[in-house]
């Protein structure tokens, strides 16, 4: 049996000091949450074995020499401190990249077809320029950072579906719902973009300044709300008082494209004979300043149609071919009527007509998908005309029939983000219905431009005699391998009522496969009725899990409306 003899206990001791140290300095380094996964257990594992094996060696007699022991407990504790602390330098690292405590400014954005999210990278910038340390999140990003470490946030956030969180920002409303934060040290102001044509005008950015203002965070100003339906910039100004009085930069370039005037090239009505409303196909060429990527949209001021500016001149008994100054143009006031919301009152006998002209709304922008991509030449729109009690919508109106061949079109291009393809040829599934075909025919021509092959369209429609829409295109893509996967669904052809979303349920393990492979899936058309059903079944086949870690890489993005 082996004796202890003094220098063997000095060993030990030197051993379990070695030990010891490493455990106390792995173990008030790393986070309790972390501790699991760093040195720390294994630390003490080593040292239990060894404690073990040592009192194994005394109980009997084996071969090993006591040196050799010695040695490889040594071995173990400096490999084990060693591993530790690079994977503690990894984690610091990594909270170093991630951790609030760099950057006292955050700028939090919630952003559909990424217009919030551009000014959020705008006033970014802004601040950076100034010197600011500033941290640039989709809210979704906040649900794991914390919001009440920063000092000071400036939100700009969108309001989608009704009234509702855009997509990367529902995760974050779920999961503040179930917080309680003190945020009494967070001071912050809210931009928040939305429609007024909708019944929950800016809605999310509502709760989301009532939800901080709750949880003590003091509002710098008020909520400033901007109509993306309206030319009206003075939000944006707004804010950038707001930017200049937090000590911001200047603003370098412009947040949107300019205003531009595109003759309308050709119209024609893709679906004449259709159960449903005509779709129309709308030109105009491409010219000089005419930029954008497959996926962007294009803004359009509609204008009335002459026959109702004419009735109004005619009720209000003013001569429409007068010279006026009209937003920094010189026009007859009958093409200025055309352009604003034409009240039920003329100006007043003594008013001057322009100040009258100006005091009126502009009426409120349409944004439509590009059906093209710029190396086609042309910029076309898939458009379905709307029918109103008292005419047709204003947008599709003016596009569909009001405008003549010819005529000129105000328009701005829109960067549309949240749609632009991956870079990489990843396979794509495009699943849409009606009009939202628009953007995706853009997107496969971009991809068959690129050369990437692995593409499938999911389209529903009506009747495929009349609702094939961009068939010709269609077919010539399949005929050169570009599309190797087709689905199109009528629901009115056959005794049964048949959608997208039943044809992808059977597709689903094809999907299933295509996801395996690295796949990415667009979803672009109504939202009601199609965009839900879809979601429901992705949620339901996939888990709510997977679906948000696909939305989150960007391999499920959604243009619904
Ligand atoms: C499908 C859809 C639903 C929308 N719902 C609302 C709404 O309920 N309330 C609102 O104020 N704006 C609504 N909007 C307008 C958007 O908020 C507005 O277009 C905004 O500029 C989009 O910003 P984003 O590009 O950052 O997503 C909606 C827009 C779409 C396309």
């Amino acid at each position: 049996m082996l004796s202890l003899s003094l220098p063997f206990i000095d060993e030990l001791f030197l051993i379990i000091a070695i030990a010891v140290l490493g455990w106390v300095l792995t173990g008030t380094t790393a986070k309790p949450s972390q501790r699991f996964f760093s040195a720390t257990w294994l630390e003490l594992v080593s040292l239990l074995a060894f404690v073990a094996l040592l009192a194994l060696l005394w109980l009997t007699p084996i071969p090993f020499s006591l040196h050799f022991m010695l040695l490889w407990c040594l071995s173990t504790q400096l490999l084990l401190l060693g591993w530790h602390l690079v994977v503690h330098r990894y984690q610091r690292r990594v909270a170093g990249r991630h951790s609030p405590e760099q950057a006292a400014w955050l700028v939090g954005y919630a952003s559909q077809s990424g217009t919030a999210e551009q000014l959020a990278r705008h006033s970014t910038k802004q601040l950076q320029t100034a010197g600011k340390k500033v941290q640039m999140l989709p809210l979704n990003a906040l649900a794991t950072t914390p919001l009440h470490s920063f000092e000071q946030a400036l939100f700009i956030v969108s309001t989608y579906g009704e009234g509702e969180a855009p997509d990367n920002g529902q995760h974050f409303l779920r999961h503040a719902m179930q917080q309680q934060p003190d945020l009494s040290k967070l001071k912050f102001a809210v931009l928040a973009l939305g429609d007024r044509s909708y019944q929950h005008f800016c809605a999310f950015g509502h709760w989301l300044q009532d939800w901080l203002t709750q949880h003590r965070a003091s509002a710098i100003q008020p909520l400033v709300p901007w109509d993306q339906g309206q030319r009206d910039n003075s939000p944006w100004q707004q804010w950038q008082q707001l930017l200049q009085k937090l000590g911001a930069g200047q603003a370098e370039q412009e947040t949107h494209q300019s205003w531009l005037k595109v003759p309308l090239q050709s119209r024609y009505c893709i679906n004449p004979g259709s159960q449903g409303n005509p779709c129309f196909v709308v030109k105009l060429p491409r010219q000089e300043g005419m930029h954008w990527q497959a996926g962007d949209l294009v803004e359009i001021q509609p204008e009335h149609s002459r026959c109702t500016v004419a009735l109004w001149l005619t009720e209000h008994q003013v001569f429409g071919c007068q010279t006026v100054s009209f937003y920094q143009q010189q026009l007859p006031l009958c093409r200025a009527l055309a352009q604003i919301e034409l009240p039920a009152q003329g100006p007043a006998e003594h008013e001057s007509l322009e100040n009258w002209l100006h005091q009126q709304p502009l009426l409120p922008l349409r944004s439509y998908s590009i059906a093209s991509i710029a190396d086609e030449g042309q910029l076309t729109l898939l458009v379905r005309q709307v029918k109103k009690e008292h005419g047709l919508g204003l947008g599709s109106g003016w596009l569909t029939s009001y405008a003549l061949e010819g005529q000129p079109i105000q328009l701005r291009l829109r960067t549309h983000p949240n749609f632009h393809l991956p870079d990489d040829d990843r396979p794509m599934v495009f699943i849409c219905n009606g009009t939202g075909i628009a953007g995706i025919r853009g997107l496969l021509a971009e991809r068959v431009k690129r050369g990437h092959t692995q593409n499938w369209l999911l389209f529903g429609e009506r009747q495929q005699g009349v609702d094939s829409f961009f068939a010709k295109d269609l077919q010539l893509w399949q005929q050169l391998g570009f599309l190797p996967e087709l689905d199109r669904v009528f629901s009115r052809d056959g005794s049964e009522v048949r959608y997208v979303q039943h044809q992808l349920a059977e597709r689903m393990p094809e999907l299933k496969l295509w996801l395996e492979q690295g796949a990415a899936i667009y979803l672009c058309g109504s939202l009601q009725g199609m965009g839900q059903a879809i979601d429901r079944l992705l949620q339901a086949e996939l888990g709510a899990e997977q679906l948000q870690a696909l939305q989150q890489q960007g391999r499920y993005r959604r243009d619904l409306y």
